[in-house]
């Protein structure tokens, strides 16, 4: 299957772009922090950004300030924690809290019990844990029933598998809401979505992309609702270089039709 057979045209200038991070702008890593995004892909972001007025999300599981930091110098509108915090275009944070002795006695919970397990480590993330188990793939179902036993007891948790790890996010948000919201706002109103992700956690953002007949797209195997595929972050890229590519071509256009008519 050739990148062209797998996609539809995208008029470029009408799109509004939503990216999920680990496992389609970025490759899989060992530990989340060796993660990277390569310099020419955040280039490339930045101009699809700018043709696009500003409507393109960058939307995941991560906080947002790593967000920003994988993806500098590109720092506009932005889901983190599956959608439980939210940067609007203007700036402004949309947030969903746990309560402070909720969430630090969660903390303290978990890290105590994941030392059970070696090559598993927790990845705090305020209003969110993730039980990361790649390097002890062998616990797995020991660190989905501690994942599950402290959702039996904490309503306000749900769980939200995804590769090699488990959170426990809070029971009201997912990227679907989280794309929903930007909808909602400029400079994403009134525009197409377009949304591309990789793992369990993105279904809810395909979901509701679907409903609002955009365009939705995974990466690499497994089951989904998204209508589109690409194989993997390598194809990601060149799609993506190739999209930018189109833009430049476009805009050239553009400005010799307009010198054409003087
Ligand atoms: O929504 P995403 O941008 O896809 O983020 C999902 C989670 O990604 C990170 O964990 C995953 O990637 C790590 C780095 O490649 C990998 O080591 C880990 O096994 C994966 O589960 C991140 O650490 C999580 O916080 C995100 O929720």
């Amino acid at each position: 299957m050739t990148l062209s057979d797998s996609i539809p045209p995208i008029m470029l200038a009408d799109t509004a772009w939503f990216f999920d991070v680990d496992g389609t702008l970025a490759g899989i890593e060992t530990r989340p922090e060796w993660v990277t995004i390569p310099a020419n892909i955040k280039e490339a972001l930045c101009k699809l950004s700018d043709a696009a007025n500003g409507a393109l999300a960058l939307v995941s599981g991560r906080p947002i300030a790593e967000l920003d930091t994988l993806s500098a110098p590109l720092r506009g509108p932005a889901a983190g924690v599956h959608g439980a915090k939210r940067r609007d275009a203007r700036g402004d944070l949309h947030r969903v809290a746990l309560s402070a002795p909720l969430a630090a006695a969660l903390a303290q919970e978990l890290k105590q019990a994941i030392t059970a397990f070696d090559g598993c480590h927790v990845e705090e993330k305020g209003v969110a844990f993730a039980l990361h188990y790649r390097q002890g793939p062998q616990h797995q179902e020991s660190i989905l029933a501690l994942a599950q036993d402290v959702v039996t007891r904490y309503p306000e948790l749900v769980l939200q598998p995804g590769k090699c790890v488990v959170e426990l996010k809070p029971a009201c948000v997912d990227k679907g809401a989280a794309i929903a919201a930007f909808m909602q706002e400029a400079p994403f109103a009134g525009r197409t979505p377009l949304f591309i992700g990789d793992d369990l956690t993105d279904e809810a953002g395909f979901k509701q992309v679907n409903a609002l007949r955009g365009i939705t797209i995974k990466v690499g195997p497994g089951n989904s609702v998204a209508r589109y595929h690409l194989d993997d972050v390598d194809q990601v890229h060149q799609w993506i270089l190739t999209l930018v590519e189109k833009q430049k071509n476009q805009s050239i256009k553009t400005k010799k039709s307009v010198g054409e008519g003087l």
